[in-house]
């Protein structure tokens, strides 16, 4: 038998994701705002720092995310079983979580699934408490048919925790509660946490997220995994996707490791004034992935102390947009407005399908010249012609170009976002892998809600100075 593809070298290198950063140089936008080689060189001992720093966290265990494409390769086989376990029972696969917990499956489902067809398996990712949404998946779904997936890393998060406290009810109340174990699977930590708890009482089956991999970076983990294996997307190219990409990032030289160059370039730009960091794929399927990296970029560099405890308030500030649709939307404030903007383009050279135009109306000039070209011209020569024009107004922007959208360069593209976070991190000077700044929200809300404990949070809510009226029109 021959090897899956994802195993052939001269198939891995044919898809090998590129990270073109010409137009964030002098070179191409000009002195002004562009960078010179030798802006890199200046920063090379923070930049050997940073690696060693990272390599070091590697070794005591504390990146997590770097070890799945090793780690997570058994675990992939069960998924696998489990999957095609539930496909043989159930249509739809409900999806329980937020944050690091929904959009990696999010972006999975767009990348892989269908647009349109709402073709079983069907993959719901539901990551609000809307609850008219909720309401309407609930009323949509035919429950017998219908796993739902609770995941949660801390096991205690408020929405994830609500939305299964309702659909274990309905199931109980629908189905019977002896069917609660059938229709719910459990995503979560091993050790710690309250969904474990609740897990094993009903007697759910349950997969770990490692401790060492924080829910922003647990894409390659049950998290992630579970859900597109039940759509069939193949999880064991997306590992080696993500291995192949680690194989690659192994280096300390910064102009050979596409994380560390694309991290340190963000970095200057942000140091420069250029503190919106817009990611625009020109690309449907993965308009998603653009979703996942806001929550990625945004949560681990936007702190408000480095690791001295120091005060620093940095992060920039991740923007997501599609082209082309943008373009008709977004590209006007890129092109004129303040220059705080890098713009991360994601393209791809062959979509997976061709559209062609019809020739039609040939004594209508503004119409005609379309005729004969396909949707492929018009879209790869928008972003062409929008980089052009970027560029020539002086906008730093960057070109990540997958030869075409499949699990393996999807699986490149993820690992290399994340090593990319790791390491801006460690040029910022912060911890990228905690989230302190969304506790006091968090707090308040469960003092409000009367959580034990939380007396003090909910007194402080009642004691905030009351709004003006006369400022409410
Ligand atoms: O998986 P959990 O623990 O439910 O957390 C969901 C999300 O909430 C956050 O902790 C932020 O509130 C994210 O970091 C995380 O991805």
């Amino acid at each position: 038998m021959s090897k899956p593809r994802y195993q052939q070298k001269e198939w891995q290198k044919e898809m090998k994701i590129r990270l073109d950063v010409n137009n964030m140089f002098a070179s191409q936008v000009g002195e002004e705002h562009g960078f010179t080689p030798e802006d890199i060189e200046e920063l090379e001992e923070e930049l050997q720092t940073a690696h060693e720093a990272i390599r070091e966290a590697k070794e005591e265990g504390e990146l997590g995310f770097m070890e799945l494409p090793e780690t997570q390769k058994d675990v992939a086989r069960r998924i696998k079983e489990s999957a095609a376990e539930k496909r043989k029972e159930f249509d739809n696969f409900v999806v329980l979580g937020i944050g690091g917990s929904a959009l990696g499956a999010k972006a999975l489902r767009t990348a892989f699934t269908h647009s349109y067809k709402q073709e079983v398996p069907r993959l719901f990712v539901s990551d609000n408490v809307d609850p008219a949404n909720f309401k309407e998946l609930l009323e949509a779904l035919d429950l017998e048919k219908t796993v739902f997936n609770v995941i949660s890393k801390s096991g205690g998060t408020a929405e994830t925790m609500s939305q299964f406290l309702i659909a274990r009810d309905l199931v109980a109340k629908e189905l019977g509660i002896d069917k609660v174990a059938e229709h719910f699977i459990a995503t979560t930590s091993k050790d710690s946490g309250k969904l474990i708890e609740i897990a094993q009482r009903e007697g759910i089956e349950t997969f770990y997220i490692p401790e060492n991999v924080g829910g922003r970076f647990s894409v390659l983990t049950p998290v992630g995994l579970l859900p597109a294996a039940f759509c069939g997307i193949d999880i064991e190219e997306l590992l080696a996707g993500a291995e192949y990409m680690d194989r690659i990032c192994a280096v300390d030289d910064v102009w050979k490791n596409p994380a560390y160059l694309n991290a340190t370039l963000q970095y200057l730009a942000d140091q420069d004034g250029k503190n919106i960091s817009v990611m625009m794929p020109y690309v449907d399927k993965l308009k998603d992935v653009a979703d996942w990296y806001r929550q990625l970029w945004a949560e681990s560099l936007g702190k408000e102390k480095d690791r001295d405890g120091k005060v620093v308030n940095v992060g920039p500030t991740p923007v997501k947009a599609l082209g082309t649709t943008d373009q008709h939307s977004q590209v006007q404030l890129y092109m004129a407005g303040p220059y705080d903007k890098v713009i991360t383009f994601l393209t791809v050279d062959a979509y997976g399908a061709e559209v062609e135009i019809p020739q039609e109306y040939s004594d209508i000039e503004e119409v005609s010249y379309l005729g004969g070209h396909i949707l492929n011209d018009l879209i790869t020569t928008e972003q062409t012609a929008t980089e052009l024009a970027l560029t020539k107004n002086q906008r730093l922007n960057t070109t990540i170009t997958l030869p075409e959208v499949n699990e393996f360069t999807v699986g490149q593209l993820f690992y290399m976002f994340e090593l990319q976070t790791a390491f801006a991190g460690e040029l910022y000077g912060i911890n990228a892998f905690n989230q302190p700044g969304v506790e006091l929200g968090k707090n308040y809300t469960y003092g409000i809600l009367g959580r034990q404990g939380y007396e003090e949070r909910k007194e402080e809510y009642e004691a905030k100075a009351p709004k003006d009226d006369g400022l409410i029109i």
